[in-house]
């Protein structure tokens, strides 16, 4: 398989070497000072994008106005997946956004599910959430973090927002945001009642999970149209 690899940082080198170990070549490695040019799209099969922010949008964006399926795992940029998924229809273009590409995480996305809607009319029992992550990360709270919300969000008859504070009001969860040295990326849902407490916990030894489950889903994405989700690849 032909990848274009958008965004050559930590996430970018990692994806490069373990995709050249499974025998894709890279069509080329795309950074902040580079141009995206269409004969970039025409050579590829695939694009996976993991950037900025900032930049997430108008990579997506290229990728699918030049007919090449795309993948996103950059994180804080989801106000304008709105106009994405108008541009991936108009296109009859594919694409995929993961907050978090690990195989681990999106099993304990559904955990978190699952435990949100047990718990639901136990209301004595009030969630919040902690995530850590290393020191040179854009973005609070993480993407992950807003998916696990919004999962408890979804299940629960009691939750309706989250805020990355700890000063919350009647119906939002807290998440509070640690950055520590080189931590790639631990997540904590813990619910307390006045007697006791119940966790959950995600802990990324490493960048290889996201690494590797980014390169399994591009192997994936070709044969696939429209807005699709890891769900759909992993067939959860
Ligand atoms: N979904 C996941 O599984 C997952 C896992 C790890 C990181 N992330 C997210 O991926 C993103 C990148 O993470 P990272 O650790 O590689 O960050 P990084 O800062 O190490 O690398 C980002 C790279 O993108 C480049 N870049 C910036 N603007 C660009 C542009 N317009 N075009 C091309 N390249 C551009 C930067 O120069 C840098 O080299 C972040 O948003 C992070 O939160 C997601
Ligand atoms: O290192 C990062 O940055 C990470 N970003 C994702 C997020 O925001 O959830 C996934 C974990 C690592």
């Amino acid at each position: 398989m032909k990848i274009l690899l958008i965004g050559h940082g930590k996430m970018g080198k990692a994806i490069e070497e373990f995709a050249v170990q499974r025998g894709h070549s890279l069509v080329a490695t795309v950074d902040v000072n580079d141009t995206l040019m269409p004969t970039l799209a025409e050579q590829a099969d695939v694009a996976i994008e993991f950037t900025h922010p900032d930049a997430a949008f108008e990579n997506i964006k290229f990728c699918l106005e030049h007919n090449l399926p795309v993948l996103s795992g950059t994180t804080g940029w989801l106000d304008k997946m709105p106009e994405i998924e108008k541009i991936c229809k108009k296109n009859n273009g594919t694409f995929l956004y993961a907050s978090n590409f690990s195989i681990g995480v999106n099993l304990f996305f559904k955990l978190n599910k699952f435990l949100a809607k047990l718990i639901s009319p136990q209301s004595q029992y009030k969630p919040s959430m902690i995530e850590v992550h290393h020191t040179h990360k854009k973005d609070a709270p993480s993407g992950t973090a807003i998916t696990l919300a919004e999962g408890i969000i979804d299940e629960h008859n009691n939750y309706n927002a989250w805020k990355n504070d700890a000063k919350i009001k009647e119906g939002e969860i807290p998440i509070s945001s640690e950055r520590i040295g080189e931590i790639p990326g631990t997540h904590k849902i813990t619910y307390k009642s006045e007697v006791d407490q119940i966790s959950i916990e995600h802990e990324a030894y490493s960048r290889d999970g996201f690494v590797q489950g980014a390169v399994f889903v591009a192997e994936w994405l070709p044969d696939q149209k429209g807005i699709v989700n890891i769900d759909d690849f992993l067939k959860l």
